[in-house]
């Protein structure tokens, strides 16, 4: 239905007009019912406007400033018009009634979806919304206009869940921009006081850094905001409530306090919410463009043209995503039909589960010994002596991989050891047994050892792994459970043993433990490949052969690049299992320690990796998954598998921000 319009289709002070949007109302063309929300602003109402279904705001006039602010409101509504865009329908701009009527959106906000009925959207359905929403921004911002408020609450869905950004209470022309945000700093003196204090609670979490600093707003500010909301569609989760620290999601609001410190950790750590997890169903690209789009630097961070550009080209990259797996299906099956033989000793090899076989028999070897670990320990007798306070936190993933070949275990307060951390990464190739078998192995022969140094029970754990591996193989192959005879797995390792101020790290093959100290990297282990000078000479001194394969240096004939490993019984004894210790003294200047596979280290390097922590929050998970985030987006092949453990107590507002 279109509604009369009556002529001069203005308000009554001249400065609105619209061709389309009828601007006076006879009082019985419209009904109020219920009301939806209550504002510190507004109210808004369900109401039938002229027999439709309407939402009517009527904003709460107390100053002659507020019905300036109507004004300029109704003049910046009157010119929009996209699909992307909460409609206007009509206004009513006489007193005593001023009221905006708005099309009404069956399906309420996006944040009452996400967090109220907890839906959680798919990839197609982020997409989809995101790029409309994106459109509309684009839209806004093209037109010379600014948004200030984007949030899930300021997006209205219809019941096809199509969005509509909504609420342009805040918006502005971004040439009216220098005075708005002059008038208003100057109006409330703090941050935190008058036009902050209004707006913040809902909205502090979606501000970017240069609003939170006092500075200029600009679109940029906008996009900002939309990362935050893109992350948010992706984890279901309210930005920065998503950490297992204390404080949980109202407190962290509601708290002036806690507000100050939120804002201090926005702003000068560079805090941002929890990234969603890299993973099979959820685009990197997209990961990716969230970073991009809350990036510190405002004029690093895309345009609106380009968000909606990368989000279409992401929309594509679906398309053609799902299209490949649907073929791929189809030549799988085909294969199966044809009984591929490769496929019939690869369900062999499946068959054996190498993390219960290292698991059991580690139980059976334990038994035998009596337990050394107390006797490392000797805080008594030097009370005064430093003892890190230790959180730690890890995240491995596949990353472009099918399969992961990574594993690792946390073994904090070994033996209820006050005192005694054990933490270890492995990394598999030519499949994952090895590195499933000594994951589940190795921490019993440490727990169980009988040494009284600390560092001759790692050597002796990591020797007896490759030895009681090797020996199971056989076995297995022996009882034909393995039929391919020239299968020969293995896996790197790492292991770091923290006895009261003593890091004790070993190693072989190609991961990396380094420390923060006082500021800066400090290696803990270096990697033993075949193109390291002493480690070849190592291996063709006990008889393993060292070619040039390819592109590198690798030991023949199976060409590996380790030149250690636990497995690999082909190349034994050259590729040995016996790894290097380093050991260390720590003291209060060492910050944290971080132990990752190659995929990390491939691609980002120890000062890098000690900058990413420092711009993160300092919650050892949260840490862990940034470097991983990092490494894949940087465009690392390998699986990812990092472990971090801070080392000093890290002060409550660093953890929760
Ligand atoms: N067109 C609409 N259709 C359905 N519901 C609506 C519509 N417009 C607003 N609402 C409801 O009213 C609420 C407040 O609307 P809006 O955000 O425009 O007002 P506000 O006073 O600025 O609110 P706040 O200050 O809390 O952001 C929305 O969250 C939504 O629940
Ligand atoms: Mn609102
Ligand atoms: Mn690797």
């Amino acid at each position: 239905m279109v509604m009369e319009i009556v002529k001069p289709n203005t308000c009554i002070r001249g400065c609105c007009n619209s061709k389309s949007i009828p601007l006076h109302l006879s009082p019985s063309s419209f009904t109020l019912l219920s009301p939806i929300a209550r504002g510190s602003e507004s109210v808004v109402y369900e109401a039938i406007l002229d027999g439709r279904r309407v939402a009517a705001k009527k904003p709460i006039l107390s100053t002659s400033d507020d019905i300036d602010k109507f004004h300029k409101h109704l003049q910046l509504l009157c010119n929009l018009d996209h699909p992307g865009v909460t409609k206007l329908v009509a206004a009513h701009a006489k007193p005593p009634n001023y009221m905006f009527f708005f099309e009404f959106y069956e399906c309420g906000t996006l944040a009452e979806k996400l967090h109220v009925e907890e839906w959680s959207p798919s990839v197609d359905q982020v997409l989809m919304i995101t790029l409309q929403l994106a459109k509309a921004l684009q839209y806004l911002h093209n037109n010379g206009i600014v948004h200030r408020d984007v949030k899930p609450a300021n997006v209205l869905l219809d019941e096809k869940l199509s969005p509509y950004l909504a609420d342009f209470g805040l918006a502005e022309y971004k040439k009216d921009l220098r005075e708005v945000n002059l008038h208003n700093w100057r109006s409330s003196g703090r941050p935190t006081g008058g036009f902050h204090k209004k707006n913040m609670v809902g909205t502090l979490i979606y501000m970017a850094p240069e609003i939170l600093k006092k500075e200029m707003y600009t679109e940029k500010s906008d996009i900002y905001s939309f990362g935050i909301l893109i992350n948010e569609l992706l984890t279901g989760v309210v930005p920065y409530t998503d950490l297992r620290a204390e404080a949980q999601a109202h407190t962290v609001l509601e708290m002036n306090y806690t507000e100050q410190q939120l804002t201090a950790a926005i702003v000068s750590s560079g805090l941002r919410p929890a990234l969603a997890e890299i993973g099979l169903h959820i685009p990197e690209s997209l990961l990716s463009l969230i970073q991009k789009c809350w990036g510190a630097d405002p004029s690093k961070r895309p345009s609106s043209d380009n968000v909606v550009l990368e989000l279409e080209s992401i929309w594509e990259q679906q398309r053609e995503k799902q299209q490949g797996q649907i073929l791929e299906k189809t030549s799988i099956s085909r294969s199966d039909r044809d009984g591929d033989a490769f496929k019939s000793t690869r369900d062999n090899w499946e068959n054996i589960n190498w993390s219960s076989q290292g698991e059991s028999l580690s139980k059976k070897s334990s038994l035998s010994t009596v337990s050394g670990v107390t006797m490392w320990s000797s805080s008594t007798d030097e009370p005064s002596r430093y003892v890190p306070i230790i959180s730690y936190g890890s995240f491995a993933t596949c990353g472009r991989r099918e399969s992961m070949e990574d594993t690792h275990f946390l073994m904090p307060h070994m033996c209820k050891e006050e005192n005694i951390h054990l933490f270890a990464i492995f990394d598999g190739h030519r499949g994952a047994a090895a590195a499933e078998f000594s994951a589940h192995f190795l921490p019993g022969l440490i727990q169980s050892s009988s040494s009284t140094s600390a560092g001759e029970a790692l050597s002796q754990a990591f020797v007896r792994t490759d030895l009681a591996f090797r020996h199971e193989l056989d076995s297995h192959r022996q009882s034909k459970r393995v039929s391919q005879k020239d299968w020969h797995p293995g896996c790197t390792a790492i292991a770091s043993l923290l006895v009261d101020n003593k890091l004790f790290v070993a190693n072989v093959g190609d991961s990396r433990a380094i420390l923060c100290r006082a500021g800066h990297p400090f290696a803990l282990s270096k990697a033993h490949l075949a193109t390291c000078i002493e480690e070849r000479n190592r291996v063709i001194g006990e008889g393993g052969r060292i070619e040039w394969l390819v592109d590198t240096w690798r030991v023949a004939p199976a060409g590996l690049q380790v030149t250690r490993s636990i497995g690999d019984d082909d190349l034994k004894p050259a590729v040995t299992a016996e790894p290097e210790i380093s050991e260390t003294i720590l003291s209060a200047d060492d910050e944290f320690l971080v132990m990752a596979s190659d995929g990390l280290w491939d691609v980002v390097n120890d000062e890098e990796v000690i900058n990413i922590i420092r711009d993160t929050v300092k919650e050892p998970s949260m840490c862990s998954k940034r470097l991983a985030t990092e490494a894949a987006e940087r465009g690392s092949g390998d699986n990812i598998t990092v472990i971090v453990v801070f080392l000093r107590p890290v002060s409550t507002a660093e953890r929760i921000y």
